[in-house]
This record gives structure tokens, C-alpha cells and sequence, in this order.
């Protein structure tokens, strides 16, 4: 078996960094092997922003083409014998297509920003150089608005105040325009998360004021225009989780399309987007050449499933699991745009990967997993080790009865009840190929990373084969690998 491991690491050399306090138009970058020579501080590619010692979203202001955990990545790749480790350094500023910022402070003087590290404090950040331009035009507007309408911020002491946290999402899929002028361009959805049970509660009068400020001052009709749609999310509990679970659609668009990997995808605001769209975009394009024509795909937490819907075209079957049901609406309407021509077979399941993950895996030719940063879960690993002999027991015992049993497992009927299957009009073969032999980590987290990919070659249950890195995150110590390996 392989496994492919794809992160998204930092980039070397050949890169372009402009010194500019204001975030540069578009960069592109082409991905490099990566030299184990110490590269000198490169002030040309920093980050000249003056929120850098307050807030707490940058760790790193110097070399943000080169994260310093580069050098990490490469001898550890390098020691699993893989030599032709690259790193693609993306977009060095404006790259947040994506941001979850806490909104306190009062009415009069709104802070709307990120956490001081280590404590409550919310850093405001209005010059945010990682941000995409319009998301820090769209606080500017927010800001105007709090004030004007008097909207009072969360106050987490008291539990009091509407406004606890604001999600801006930016989409660039705008076709009316010339390709090179779509990013910039982008378009913002607001999603407004109010300190109240749902719409009738009291306070229901202040958000939709403030979502109309918002909207005739940045909707279509306004000379700004970057405003694409204003949603609301309710959340009264007073522990440290951002979004509750009732989600209203106010003003705009409801959908919200992007255009990556070769496919438009719809993104729901309760649904898992990626931050850096471009980054992401590369990264998708890497992975086409490393899924085989005609193979069986499971994408293990897919999220709205865009990996493995980017792939669908020339694959025969794409199988998705994700554990936040709010997905599956995304999942459903990318489906609809994929291509006429598309005749793989597509399922998204609403499912725990780390429980039974056998189930999931086997009938696979690749498997790609994309956890969370804290990385995969020990059932998982574990599976995915010993896939070979489960495979052969479960070959067995397929060949031995040759008829369907019943399924009792309570967690696989109720994924299989919240399940989306589009069938392929292609003629199934009854015997299912069990063994994956391609396994694809997507990681955008380093250390979690290590660990689980070694316990992964332990035991030669894979070895590895490619390893390239992305920039997702530039000005601090992350970055997303793509690793693929093989049994
Ligand atoms: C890094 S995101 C990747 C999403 C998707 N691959 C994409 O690129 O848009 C990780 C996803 O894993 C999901 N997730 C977390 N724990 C999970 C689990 N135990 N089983 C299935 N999905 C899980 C999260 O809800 C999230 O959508």
C-alpha cells in the first residue's frame, strides 16, 4: 500500500515577495524542492502589519514564504526516504478567504478581532494583512453599524449583549468578470452569531437592523458592493463554542458558490470551508495526479465532500464521510453542478470515522483523509493498518456465504438513514475490490502529523512515496501537506 501524504507545508525559492504594507494583488507560485541550505531573514517577504505583537492569529512576522517548520518537514520526509519534497509558497498576504472573529467591547467602541493569546481579551484588527481586503472592508462596515445602531457586543461576564462573534466568507467565483480581477473582487457573506435562542426572541429587531445597515451599505445597490449575503446564527450557551445550532438566511444570495479544483462548490455557512481558497485550489489540483483514472475514492472527513467531488469526473466511485450533518446540503447542491458527464457513483455519508472505520474503508482503491488538526483517531489508525488482514477475512467470509447479511450496526443504519447516494449508470461489478492501496493524508497540522504518520509506517504497513507541501497559512507555524503513501 502508499501512502500519500499531502500537507501544506512552506515554500522555497522560487516565489515572489513584494515589500508592501498593503496586501499584494495575486501571486502565483510554483512549487519547489526544497533546499536544506539555511535561507538569510527575508524582510522583502514579512509581514509589516501593526497588529502582529497584539493579536494572536500570527506567530511568525519574518519569512512567511519559508514557515520555520519547513525545515522540520523536509528531514523528516526526507528520512522516510521521500527526496523530491516540495513546497509551494502561495499567496503570502490577503490569503484569508475565511476568518471567525470575536466581536466585544461596547456599542461606541467595538473590538472585532481575535483572542489575545492566552487570554479573553479580543485584539481588534482592522489592518489584518492575512485577511482578504473585502473581509476587512466588511468589518469596517460592521463596525459602522454596531455603533450607529447601538447594537451591544457580547459581554461574556454577564451573559448580556447580541453580538458575540461574526464568520465572513469571501467568494471569488464571480464569472461576469475577467478571470485575473475575480479575487480581488470577492464577495462577503456575513454570518452575524446573536446571543439569542432564534428570530422571535427579544433583540430579533436590532439584527435585522443591523443586517439591513449592512446590506444597503455594501449590497448590490451600494457604490462599495462587497457585500454578498447576511445570515444569522443563534447561540446562547455560555461555553467557548462559536456557532449554536439554528441557522436563518436574512439577506443576499442564500448560495454560496467557489470554484476550485475544477468544480463549483457550494459552501453553507454551518458547513467546514477551507481558509485560503487559492492554497486550496493548488492543493487540488496536486491530488488529481495522484488518484488513478477509474478508482474507487473514500474521502474521510469531507466535510461538503470537495475533495472527493473534485475528483469525480474520471473516478468510478467516490464514497464521503463526515461527522457534521449541516454538510450535506453543500454536498447536494455541488452534486447538481457537477458535469452531465460525470457517471461515478457518489455517496456522502453523515458518520463518526473513527468508529468502524473498516466499513468505510474497504472497497477502496485510495483513500484520502483530511482530519482536524489534532489529527486521526487511534481506531482509525489502527484500521488502517491492519486493512490487509481484515480485507482478507472479510474476502472470505464475502466469498464463503456469497449472500448479503442483514446490517444490525446501529452507527451504519443511521449513516446509511442520512446518507445522499447518486448511482452511476454504469453497470456495478458485484465483487468489491477490498484493499485500499493508495492512502492520500491531507494534514494542516505538523505535529499531530509526525505522530500518526509514523505509527502509519510502523510495521511496513506503509511506506511513503510523495510528500508536498502549501502555504495555507502564512505568518504562522502551519502549513498543509499532502503525503501519499502505499501499502
Ligand atoms: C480539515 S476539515 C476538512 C473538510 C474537507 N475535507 C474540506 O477540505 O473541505 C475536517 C472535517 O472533518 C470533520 N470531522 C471531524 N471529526 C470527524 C470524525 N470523527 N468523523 C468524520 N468527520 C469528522 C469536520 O467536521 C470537518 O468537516
Amino acid at each position: 500500500m502508499t501512502l500519500r501524504l499531502i500537507t501544506s507545508p512552506p515554500i522555497f525559492p522560487r516565489f515572489t515577495c513584494h515589500a508592501t504594507a498593503l496586501p499584494p494583488s495575486p501571486q502565483i507560485s510554483t512549487p519547489t524542492s526544497i533546499s536544506s541550505t539555511p535561507q538569510p531573514p527575508s524582510l522583502t517577504c514579512a509581514l509589516h502589519c501593526s497588529h502582529f505583537q497584539s493579536c494572536s492569529g500570527c506567530t511568525h512576522e519574518h519569512n512567511l514564504h519559508h514557515p520555520v517548520i519547513l525545515d522540520d518537514a523536509m528531514n523528516f520526509f526526507r528520512r522516510f526516504g521521500v527526496t523530491d519534497f516540495t513546497f509551494d509558497s502561495c499567496n503570502l498576504w490577503g490569503w484569508r478567504c475565511r476568518a471567525k472573529l470575536a466581536v466585544r467591547g461596547s456599542s461606541a467602541n467595538p473590538l472585532i478581532g481575535l483572542y489575545e493569546e492566552g487570554t479573553h481579551n479580543v485584539v481588534d484588527i482592522p489592518e489584518c494583512k492575512a485577511h482578504h481586503p473585502n473581509i476587512n472592508a466588511a468589518v469596517e462596515l460592521l463596525r459602522q453599524g454596531i455603533t450607529e445602531l447601538d447594537v451591544e457586543p457580547f459581554l461574556e461576564d454577564e451573559g448580556t449583549g447580541y453580538l458575540r462573534y461574526v464568520q465572513m466568507a469571501v467568494t471569488t467565483h464571480n464569472t461576469s468578470l475577467p478571470a485575473a480581477q475575480r479575487y480581488m473582487s470577492g464577495k462577503v457573506q456575513v454570518t452575524l452569531v446573536w446571543n439569542s435562542r432564534n428570530e422571535t426572541s427579544p433583540g430579533s429587531d436590532k439584527l435585522n437592523s443591523l443586517a439591513n445597515f449592512l446590506w444597503k451599505k455594501g449590497g448590490p445597490r451600494s457604490r462599495l458592493h462587497l457585500i454578498h449575503s447576511v445570515w444569522a446564527n443563534f447561540q446562547t450557551s455560555d461555553k467557548n463554542i462559536i456557532f449554536g445550532n439554528r441557522w436563518r438566511h436574512l439577506l443576499g444570495e442564500r448560495d454560496f458558490w467557489e470554484h476550485v479544483g475544477g468544480i463549483d462548490v457550494s459552501l453553507a455557512p454551518s458547513s467546514f470551508g477551507q481558509a485560503n481558497t487559492r492554497a486550496f485550489d493548488a492543493l487540488l489540483q496536486k491530488l488529481q495526479k495522484y488518484v488513478p483514472y477509474e478508482s474507487s475514492v473514500t474521502d474521510l472527513y469531507a466535510g461538503a465532500g470537495v475533495i472527493g467531488l473534485s475528483l469525480a469526473a474520471t473516478r468510478k466511485s467516490i464514497k464521503c464521510i463526515e461527522i457534521n450533518k449541516e454538510s450535506k446540503v453543500s454536498f447536494e447542491k455541488t452534486v447538481e453542478r457537477l458535469p452531465a458527464t460525470v457517471d461515478s457513483s457518489i455517496t456522502w455519508h453523515h458518520a463518526d470515522a473513527s468508529k468502524d472505520p473498516f466499513s468505510w474503508l474497504v472497497g477502496s482503491d485510495v483513500v484520502v483523509i483530511d482530519p482536524p488538526r489534532k489529527g486521526l483517531d487511534t481506531s482509525l489508525i489502527e484500521a488502517l493498518k491492519n486493512i490487509s488482514s481484515v480485507a482478507r477475512k472479510v474476502l472470505s467470509s464475502y466469498e464463503s456465504s456469497n449472500n448479503v447479511q442483514e446490517e444490525k450496526r446501529p452507527w451504519i443504519l443511521r449513516a446509511n438513514e442520512a446518507s445522499v447516494h447518486i448511482k452511476s449508470k454504469s453497470p456495478e461489478e458485484n465483487v468489491p475490490q477490498l484493499v485500499p492501496q493508495t492512502l492520500i493524508y491531507i494534514s494542516c497540522g505538523w505535529e499531530s502529523f509526525k505522530e500518526d504518520c509514523k505509527s502509519l509506517l510502523s510495521n511496513n504497513a506503509w511506506y511513503l512515496e510523495k510528500a508536498h507541501a502549501f502555504n495555507f497559512f502564512p505568518g504562522t507555524q502551519r502549513y498543509t501537506n499532502v503525503v501519499t503513501g502505499s501499502h
